[in-house]
């Protein structure tokens, strides 16, 4: 059996080596020719799969990500061909609560502001936003959550998007939906920008085509400019780059790029092709990850948002990422680059607090 991979991808060896001939190649320079003698296509969110790309691979019979969303894949096509295909739900969304945590815990000490006064409005409430909001509750923040679609069926107290975007601080968690019934394309458009005031602050760890980038620059080059946190942008690995210095926080779209969040999404792959070639699983995602670098910590007192800011610094510094990400705006590949070379992080959970009450699990740590 041949398998390509992503070269990004951690763990293949690990887990496939012992029944597969294993190729890898960066995610972007996969081509047609290629796949001609492959038997297993296993990508992440950079590599389009279509019928360009799949034109020539006749051998085909299983297609992976290793990541949440799909909007790269052409499952229909998938699915016309037999060709079995297996995501990744849920595997990095703990890392994406860390990474709008750390961001929370930032825009509150650049604007002064004590967090458990604010509201939240969490914009797609499925793994990720919901992760989001249980941080956000655990700080004390007002959590409004909004999703259309889980509304239709969900007795969960949901508001409309217009509600949601009137809070202090409004998260985006969907996936990119370019039609249907709850189109997520430029869901925050012109007209939804112009309605924000100059106090609020918008987060983007989804898709990068869920805001208008080019809307959004014009607002912060006007007079009431917004306080925006983007870890995903329109057009990657382009950048609008004018609207950089107009962001608190700018990143590679590494919200989900933590060392635990990349083995679940090769282990949820490994699984599904276990089960379609009838093989036993003989490893665990926890077994192929290394010891947590910092381990223990033990609190003598009850931490207010300034300790909590301390201790999620600790394990996940979210200036890093955004320094770097300045640092390298610019350079020929660098966004690539940065994700390419993306320093190991572990998760909150992988460090035990003790002396914690109350609220140290629902912000992510193990206690
Ligand atoms: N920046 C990063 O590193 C990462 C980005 N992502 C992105 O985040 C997206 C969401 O991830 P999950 O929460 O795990 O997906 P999910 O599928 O668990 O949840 C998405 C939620 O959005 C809702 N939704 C759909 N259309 C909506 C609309 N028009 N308005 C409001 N809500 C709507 C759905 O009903 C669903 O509950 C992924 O599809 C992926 O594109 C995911 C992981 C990491
Ligand atoms: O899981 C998703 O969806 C994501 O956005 C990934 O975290 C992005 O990682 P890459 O697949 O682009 O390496």
């Amino acid at each position: 059996m041949k398998l390509l991979a992503d070269e990004n991808m951690p763990f293949v060896q690990e887990l496939f080596g012992d029944w597969a001939e294993i190729v890898t190649c960066p995610g972007r320079e996969i081509s047609p020719e290629q796949l001609r003698d492959v038997d297993v296509l296993l990508v992440r969110s950079i590599t389009r799969v279509d019928e360009t790309l799949l034109a020539e691979a006749e051998r085909l019979s299983f297609v992976g990500t290793a990541t949440i969303g799909c909007d790269h894949i052409d499952t229909e096509l998938l699915a016309r061909r037999g060709i079995v295909f297996a995501s990744a739900p849920g595997c990095n969304k703990v890392a994406v609560g860390d990474y709008v945590l750390a961001a929370l815990l930032r825009v509150a000490a650049h604007k002064g502001w004590s967090l458990k006064d604010k509201t939240l409005g969490v914009v797609g409430v499925g793994n990720t936003g919901a992760e989001v909001a249980e941080r956000a509750r655990a700080l004390g923040m007002t959590v409004l959550l909004c999703d259309p679609p889980r509304a239709l069926t969900d007795t969960t107290e949901f508001v409309d998007f217009e509600q949601a975007l009137s809070a202090d601080i409004v998260s985006f968690h969907v996936p990119l939906i370019r039609g249907g019934e709850h189109p997520t394309w430029h869901l925050l458009d012109q007209a939804a920008i112009a309605g924000l005031n100059t106090e609020q602050v918008l987060i983007n760890a989804c898709r990068g085509d869920v805001w208008d980038n080019q809307a959004l620059l014009a607002r912060q080059q006007g007079a009431s400019p917004l306080t925006l946190v983007m870890d995903v942008w329109e057009h990657e690995p382009e950048v609008l780059a004018p609207l950089v210095p107009h962001a608190l926080l700018a990143t590679p779209h590494i919200a989900g790029y933590s060392l635990e969040g990349k083995a679940r999404g090769t282990f949820a792959l490994y699984r599904a092709l276990c089960e379609q070639r009838q093989v036993s699983i003989h490893l665990t995602p926890e077994q192929l990850l290394p010891p947590s670098p910092i381990g223990a910590v033990h609190l003598k007192e009850a931490p207010d948002q300034a300790l909590v800011a301390r201790l999620v610094r600790l394990v996940y510094d979210i200036e890093q990422d955004d320094a770097a990400f300045r640092l390298a705006l610019g350079q020929p590949g660098f966004f690539d680059h940065l994700r390419k070379q993306y320093p190991q992080r572990r998760e909150l959970g992988s460090v035990q607090l003790s002396g914690m009450t109350g609220s140290g699990e629902a912000l992510g740590f193990k206690v």
